[in-house]
């Protein structure tokens, strides 16, 4: 598609689209509030540019020793083709809708039109990292992720950077849609829809294997076998403050996994990657902050720190306060006694996302299917009937195994 660019009395107009005020900036690109005239309504559009110098530089280098043609595309460029082909698969409720791609390789940018969602990213804490969400509201919007990544991996795609921010409302605040799918990825395999679509080979060649293994997305929200540290056995040596922290080394409070509970080889990277993050997500809301963080003290290097905080997302174990959400819940804490309390059951939910080794995580359908995730839905089985992406009696067989297993007193943690 050919853009025509257009400056008047310092509005820009790329298109059909009047350009208005900025609405979030992020790594690739900026986004903007625009208005579209053709179908008289307001879009974000994202303005992403191909290549940064830096970018230029890295390609200048790459197309001399390689001399290929067509040149190979710069990494931001690379990035933005992937958001394209992955929203372009996403049509879905929970899921931010691409309108339009304006790509014309006589301009430096590339221009993607959206849904707008006025209602802003999920707000979760304030400045006393208290919650601000109500138990009840944070279910409401885990449902919907739930929701939305569950269509998500049916289509073979990873999401890798679910949290907060990328949650955004709707004008109505009514309903959550994912949002950033730039460093989403694509695996065939794991397609369930097994598409055959004419520029299958031309997309995939987006996605190679190998960009599972890199350390993308948030630091805070990276699952231990996205962050693998891969020392982490021997070199856990309790020190004797908590402020002195060499790499390799954890305050001797902080409390650790149980070491059966984490693999000793690197696991594969599968979408597990995305219930952690849920996990986490889960968690911040609940409580206000991230599960895992390292001290002030050793905010002063940023390579230390991250190192400290994957070392921690590996083998530490998290905390739970005595209450929970902004109208303060009890908890029972990390252990919670009563097996009959609501705590209980979202502690062992927490214990099932965050699991350390993926293979023992809680799925997906699980948590969906889950009586805590149901409550408050007047009709769950039309519900999960609805939403489904596999044949009804299989969630509706889990569904009614796992309500059992909450009579006889027994939360699944992990299947
Ligand atoms: N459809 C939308 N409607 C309203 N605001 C949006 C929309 N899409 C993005 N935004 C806002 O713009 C910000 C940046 O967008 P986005 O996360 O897609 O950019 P990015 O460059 O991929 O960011 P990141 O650095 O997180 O990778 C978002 O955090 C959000 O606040």
């Amino acid at each position: 598609m050919t853009s025509q660019l257009v400056s008047t009395n310092r509005r820009l107009r790329i298109n059909q689209y009047q350009r208005g005020q900025r609405v979030g900036k992020g790594k690739h690109g900026e986004v903007y509030l625009c208005h579209d005239d053709n179908i008289r309504q307001e879009v974000a559009v994202k303005v992403v540019r191909r290549s940064n110098p830096r970018d230029k530089i890295k390609l200048l280098r790459k197309s001399h020793q390689q001399q290929a043609w067509p040149p190979p595309l710069s990494s931001t460029e690379q990035s933005i083709r992937k958001e394209i082909a992955i929203m372009k698969r996403c049509r879905h409720p929970h899921h931010v809708r691409l309108l339009e791609v304006i790509d014309d390789p006589h301009q430096e940018k590339i221009y993607l039109a959206m849904e707008y969602l006025s209602g802003g990213p999920v707000q979760w804490t304030n400045k006393e990292q208290q919650p601000i969400l109500t138990v009840f509201q944070t279910r409401r919007i885990i449902r919907d992720v739930i929701s939305g990544l569950e269509y998500l991996h049916h289509q073979g795609i990873i999401h890798r950077d679910i949290k907060p921010a990328n949650l955004l409302w709707t004008e109505d605040r009514s309903v959550i849609k994912i949002i950033d799918f730039g460093v989403s990825h694509l695996d065939p395999k794991l397609d369930r829809r097994k598409r055959q679509e004419k520029d299958l080979p031309e997309v995939l060649a987006l996605f190679p294997e190998s960009d599972l293994l890199k350390r993308t997305g948030t630091p805070s929200f990276l699952a231990p076998e996205v962050v693998w540290v891969p020392d982490y056995a021997t070199d856990f040596t309790p020190t004797t403050s908590s402020d002195t922290l060499t790499p390799g080394a954890l305050p001797h409070n902080v409390p650790t996994t149980d070491k059966s509970r984490i693999p000793t080889t690197r696991p594969p990277i599968t979408p597990a990657i995305d219930l952690w993050s849920l996990g986490v997500t889960f968690y911040c809301l609940l409580f206000g902050r991230t599960p895992f963080n390292v001290p002030e003290s050793a905010h002063d290097n940023i390579h230390h720190s991250e190192y400290m905080l994957y070392h921690q997302i590996c083998i530490q174990d998290w905390e739970a306060d005595e209450t929970m959400g902004a109208d303060k819940l009890t908890t029972g804490g990390r252990h919670p006694p009563d097996r009959n309390s609501e705590g209980y059951v979202i502690i062992s939910l927490l214990n099932g996302l965050l699991h350390k080794d993926p293979r023992d995580r809680m799925k997906l359908a699980e948590f969906k299917c889950h009586p805590w995730t149901l409550q408050d839905i007047a009709d769950p089985d039309k519900w999960l009937r609805n939403t489904a992406f596999e044949p009804p009696e299989t969630q509706r067989s889990r569904w009614t195994r796992t309500v059992k297993q909450v009579f006889r007193g027994l939360i699944p943690c992990s299947k």
